[in-house]
Order: structure tokens, then sequence, then C-alpha cells
């Protein structure tokens, strides 16, 4: 079959491929759906107009007077058939009709140069697959060594996390370099910043067509149905966020941050010539994921990655044959305990990584995770940097055995994605710098992050509850420099109809001027005012300390439950230096406690009851080490407990331990052995 347009022998888009994809002729257009053509890309929204979709199931449809390509997956194949049928007819050489209708051909057919592809579907949902074995198994060695690189599960289940719709983007957006926490290397603490392991990974996905409802799932052998088609899809991973995150629920931000997806999506009607045998499974499936006939394409995949001001290199070249769990299988697993697909959700099959070394679908994998870089252009390369286009391509190439003639090649779209520094990294900063502290003045590492949140609704501070009001400040942490304070603590009743307002900056040597509000009401003697203005001022700075208390005790609770953990308490036995650490982390708390003034005596009763606290750790930290090779659900905690309590009673004086267990920590641990022993039981 030939088209009346000239379609060239290298073009993607020969007649028996008619890929679909959403298109704007113009910025200020409506997006509508559309086939491409050669050069053109064909709009479905002018021939629908044109009463040109005239078969049973299309004619009066609005499918193609659509945004987006959603309503014509969900009619299924019958109506995707009448489709191709129709725009194949149409564009044929042999038929007439748009051929010999100027005014149509021009209103119908666009430069593929001159318009805006766009993502062609919502997509509601989107799974990312992890259905190479070579892939999984690389990664597998990679991550957790040679000894046993792929779990048992995975011969038995696709294996998949659920993905970021609402970050799949159309190619040629650019993609921001992530920002995250990348894993401690030795000693050091997890570390932040842009990442610097930043990778592609070849894959293509699926889309869904009807899909099926919740509470029932889609037999194996009627998958191919709700497989609308096709496209190329670039997982963008951040291999060092990931490789921190991703244990034990998945991936998460390392993936999130950008999925990008080729604009056209080729049927899999124009892709069946090139149906080949899917590999043999071995366990067989169970029955539920059995086929009838397990079906791969042979679509011959390419990676090339273009640096800044440089010319492409191929990197990798694989082909989607290499897929061990087919898209019918996926799609079988993936509802098979009833879970609902809907029309657009997005199917990624995995990176498609091949046997060769040459054909691995990830810098991950082809610079074994940094370790043996490639060289583009003669420089030595292991991840993505800034400026990079990383280019998909995938071809079906004419097979002897289909008389295709040598304009009928198949190809699918490129996929053109250029990788920038991110531009939000001010704000980012900002907001991170709160949580976050890179490293102190004294090149101390930080303390972890310190939640005020939970510590300020800790029922412990109930009894210093100011009622106080912040305005415009949504974040706990907020920096917000007004306190505005009203007397309900002082014996004044709110009930004044327009209250006056002072500012009154207050000095401190260490920072600038902070003002606070002080509310004036109906009473304006000057005793009075003074008073206010003491009580307020008074208020304001126990906040503050209070604040900075509680700082310390949201880490001291952060700091029990690591205690808690059987790791720590190995560590803690094996290495005199992860002692060495946890005691310096918990003595830097108790300087940071003793640089509280205490004199309001509900700051002191604070203050006391965190730094016992921090004691009573300090006390445990000991104990897990003098115990030597036991395991914690071994130790006779009455013993421990004893010997913590005399040692205490020595050095620190008696009184203070008969005046309150739970000021001497006694309580915190007795509460942390509970712990302990309901961890290890
Ligand atoms: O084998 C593992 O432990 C983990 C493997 C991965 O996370 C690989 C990966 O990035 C998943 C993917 O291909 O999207
Ligand atoms: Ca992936
Ligand atoms: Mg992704």
């Amino acid at each position: 079959m030939k088209s009346f347009i000239q379609v060239s022998p290298e073009s993607h888009f020969p007649i028996q491929n008619l890929p679909y994809g959403v298109f704007k002729p113009d910025p200020d257009l409506q997006p509508r759906p559309a086939v491409a053509i050669g050069d053109y890309v064909l709009d479905l929204s002018v021939l629908a107009d044109a009463g040109l979709f005239n078969g049973p199931l299309l004619s009066g449809s609005d499918c193609f007077n659509q945004p987006t390509l959603n309503k014509f997956m969900g009619m299924g194949r019958p109506a995707w058939k009448e489709a191709r049928a129709t725009i194949q007819k149409l564009l044929s050489e042999d038929e007439p009709t748009l051929r010999d209708n100027t005014n149509l051909r021009e209103r119908s057919l666009v430069p593929m140069s001159k318009v805006e592809m766009l993502v062609p579907m919502t997509i509601g949902d989107y799974t990312d697959f992890f259905s190479s074995m070579h892939h999984a198994k690389n990664c597998g060695v990679i991550f957790r060594g040679p000894q046993n690189p792929i779990n048992l599960n995975w011969y038995y289940l696709p294996i998949a996390y659920h993905g970021r719709a609402s970050s799949v983007v159309i190619s040629g957006t650019d993609i921001v370099r992530p920002r995250g926490q990348c894993p401690p290397s030795g000693d050091s603490l997890p570390s932040f910043g842009p990442s610097k392991k930043l990778d592609f990974e070849l894959e293509m996905a699926a889309v869904v067509g009807p899909g099926n409802k919740l509470g029932t799932c889609i037999d194996i052998n009627n998958a191919t149905d709700h497989i609308f088609g096709l496209v190329l899809m670039n997982d963008w991973s951040a291999r060092d966020i990931q490789g921190w995150e991703y244990v034990p629920l998945g991936p998460f931000l390392g993936k999130s941050f950008g999925t990008t997806i080729s604009p056209w999506i080729v049927t899999l009607d124009a892709l069946e010539p090139f149906a080949c045998d899917a590999p043999k499974q071995d366990p067989p499936p169970l029955p539920y994921l059995a086929e009838k006939t397990s079906k791969n394409y042979d679509l011959q995949l390419e990676v090339q990655i273009k640096p800044s001001g440089q010319e492409p290199c191929v990197v990798t070249k694989s082909n989607f044959k290499h897929l061990y769990w087919t898209v019918t299988q996926q799609i079988a697993h993936h509802t098979i305990n009833g879970c609902n697909l809907r029309p657009g959700d997005l199917f990624g099959t995995g990176t498609i990584s091949g046997p060769e070394p040459e054909s691995l679908g990830c810098l991950l994998e082809l610079t074994w995770n940094g370790q043996k870089p490639l060289s583009l252009n003669g420089k030595s390369r292991t991840f993505l940097e800034d400026g990079d286009e990383v280019t998909f391509t995938g071809v079906c190439k004419v097979c002897h055995h289909h008389s295709l003639g040598p304009n009928e090649n198949l190809r699918l779209a490129i996929n053109l994605t250029v990788v920038k520094e991110m531009v939000t990294m001010l704000d980012l900063e900002h907001a991170l710098g709160r949580y976050y502290l890179p490293h102190s003045k004294d090149g101390q590492p930080p303390l972890l992050p310190l939640s005020l949140s939970s510590s300020l609704s800790h029922p412990l501070f109930g009894s210093v509850n100011m009622k106080s009001r912040r305005r415009g400040s949504l974040s706990v942490s907020s920096t917000s420099t007004t306190v505005t304070y009203t007397f309900r603590n002082d014996n004044f009743t709110p009930t004044f109809p327009s209250p006056s307002f002072k500012e009154i900056p207050i000095k401190s040597p260490d920072r600038p001027p902070t003002p606070i509000t002080v509310h004036f009401h109906d009473d304006h003697r000057p005793s009075t005012a003074a008073a206010r203005i003491q009580a307020a001022y008074r208020s304001y700075v126990v906040r503050r300390l209070v604040k900075k208390i509680a700082a310390v005790k949201s880490e001291v609770d952060r700091m029990e439950r690591v205690i808690q953990r059987q790791e720590t308490v190995d560590a803690l036995r094996s290495s005199d230096r992860e002692k060495l650490k946890m005691n310096e982390l918990l003595m830097r708390l108790l300087l940071e406690l003793d640089s509280v003034p205490g004199f309001d005596p509900a700051v002191r009763e604070l203050r006391r009851s965190v730094s016992h606290r921090i004691v009573a750790l300090q006390e445990v930290v000991d104990g897990i080490c003098r115990s030597g090779g036991f395991r914690m659900d071994a130790w006779d905690w009455d013993d421990v407990i004893g010997d913590m309590e005399e040692r205490v009673c020595r050095e620190r004086g008696g009184e203070e331990l008969e005046s309150s267990n739970q000021r001497l920590g006694v309580r915190a641990i007795l509460r942390f052995t509970a712990g302990a022993s309901n961890l290890c039981t």
C-alpha cells in the first residue's frame, strides 16, 4: 500500500504506521487528535467534521473532537480497526476523496514541523514494570551483590511500582535535575543536593484501551484488546536518590521527577507484522499468566546522547523482543486482584536490556554504576550531565517474508529531551534549609532534621501553652517575626470590639530587632500597659526558649527510636566508633539544652525533663555497649536498669532520684525497654 503523500524511505511514518497523537496547530487553538503521515500530521477533527468517518462505530461519534484520545481509546478494538481502515483508505494513492480536494487537504494536513505535540491522553495511572530479565539481573548484582541478584518472586510475577502520572511529559520537555537525599558514605550522614547519578531508562509503554471495572479482571487471552498501542518511554532515574530511598517500598523521588513519552502511539495493528515469539518462561507461569500465544515485537531500539555542543553518540542498541514478561501478562497480572484500568493508563515495560554488553538499557548498567565510564566523543562519561540531549529511536525493519516495499520501514517516533540544571534551586534551598542544615559553622555534622510540629503537640507542653497565634504562618517552622499576643491568660476577657496594635521591637545581641505586637484594648493606663508589655515580652521569650527545647526533644525522640533498633544495638556493640558517634550526638543535645537560659520555672522544668531523657539514653547506650555479645531480648532489663539507677544516684546525688522517677529518665528507660522487648518478641 502507498499513499498519495510523498513519504521518504527514512520517514518513521509510512502509511503502514499511522500512529496516533494530539497536536495544537497553533498555540491559540484547541488540541486535536491526529495521525502522522510522512512529514505531516493529519487532523482527524477536520476529517470527522467533513463526515468522512462513516463506518457503523464512528459515524456520529465526537471521539475526534476531543482534546485527548481517551474517548477513542475507550471505544475498543473494533472502533480502532474501523478508524485505521478509513484513514488508510483516505490516504491511499488510489483514493480521490482527500487527494483531489485541495481545500480539505489544506485544512487537514499540517506540516509536522509547524505543530506542537502534546501528551495525547489524560493519564490517570501509570505503572512501571521490571520485565527484562537482563535488566533485573544486572540491577540485582549492582544493588545487592552477585549471590542472589533476582528474587524468586520475579520469576513468578511481573514486578512493578506505581509511578507518578502527573509528571509524565511529552518528548522535548526539559527535565530538571532533581535534588534529594543521597546515601551516607562511610561514617557520614546522608548528603543532600542535586543528583550526581542522573540516568535514562530505555523503555516502551503500553497505553490502555477500554480497561475493566473495579472488582473484575482482564483475562490474559483478551488482554491485547485492552492495549491501544505503544510509545517510547524514558523513566528518568536518579540512581543516588533511588538507592537510598527505595527500601522497603520501592522507587519514589528518584523517579517521580519526570517520565518522558514519545508523542506518537503506534497501534498493535501496525506492529502486527513484526510480532515474534516471547522468550520461553521457566518456571512456567501460573495459569492466569499463561497465554495461548505469547508475543513480543521485533522492534529495534537505540539510545543516543548528545552532549551540549557536541555530536550525538549511540550508547546502546536493544530490542523490545528481550522482554521476559509480555505486556499482556502485565495487564492480566495488574487486574487479577480486581484493580481497574482506565483508558489512557500507562504501563511502562521496565528498562529493556538485552543480553550483550552493548544492549543495556541504562547508564547504571552500561557504566556499572559509574565504575566503568563510557567514552562519548573521546570524553569519559558515567551519568548524564546538564545540557545532554537523550534520544530514543524505535524501528521495525522490513522482514523479507513480508512483502513490504523499500518505502515501508516502520519507524517509531523520536524522543528528544534536554536535561537542564534546575531553575527553582533558590526557593527549594530556602524551604529545605529550615529542615536540613548541611553543615554547622564549626564543621560538625548537623543534627538530623528537627520536626517541631510533633513536639509542640506533645502533651508535655500542655502546661506552657500560651494560646499564642502566629500571624500569617502556615508552617510550624515559620520565621515570621511578629508575635501576636492576646491576654487571655492574664485575666482579660477577649471581648473588645476593635483592639489597637503596637509593635515593640525587642533587641537581642545575636539577632536583628524582632517586633512583637501587643493588643491594647479600652484600658490605656500606663501601669496596665507596662504590665502587659512585660507579660507579652516574657511570653515571647518563653515561647522562643520552649521552641528551642522542643527541637532538642524531638531529636531525643528520634534518637530513642534509633537506639531501639536491633541494627543500632548491633552497631554499638561491634564498633567503638559507633559508640563514640552516638555519645557525641547525645552530648551535643545536652550542650544545646544547656544553652537555654532557665530564668522561667516552666522552661527550667521542661529543660530538666528533656535533659534527663538524654542522660537516660546515654545510660542505655553504655548498657548496650557493656552487654557485649548478647541479643537485646536476652538482656535482664531489671539488672540493666538497677545498674543505671545505682550509678546515676552515685554520680548525681540520691535526692534527685527520689524526687521524681521521670526526672531521672528512669521511666523513659522503662518505656524504652518495654518497646525494645516488644520489638524483639
Ligand atoms: O534490583 C533491585 O534491587 C532494584 C532495581 C531497580 O530499582 C531497578 C529500577 O530502577 C527499576 C526500573 O527499572 O524502573
Ligand atoms: Ca523504570
Ligand atoms: Mg519516571
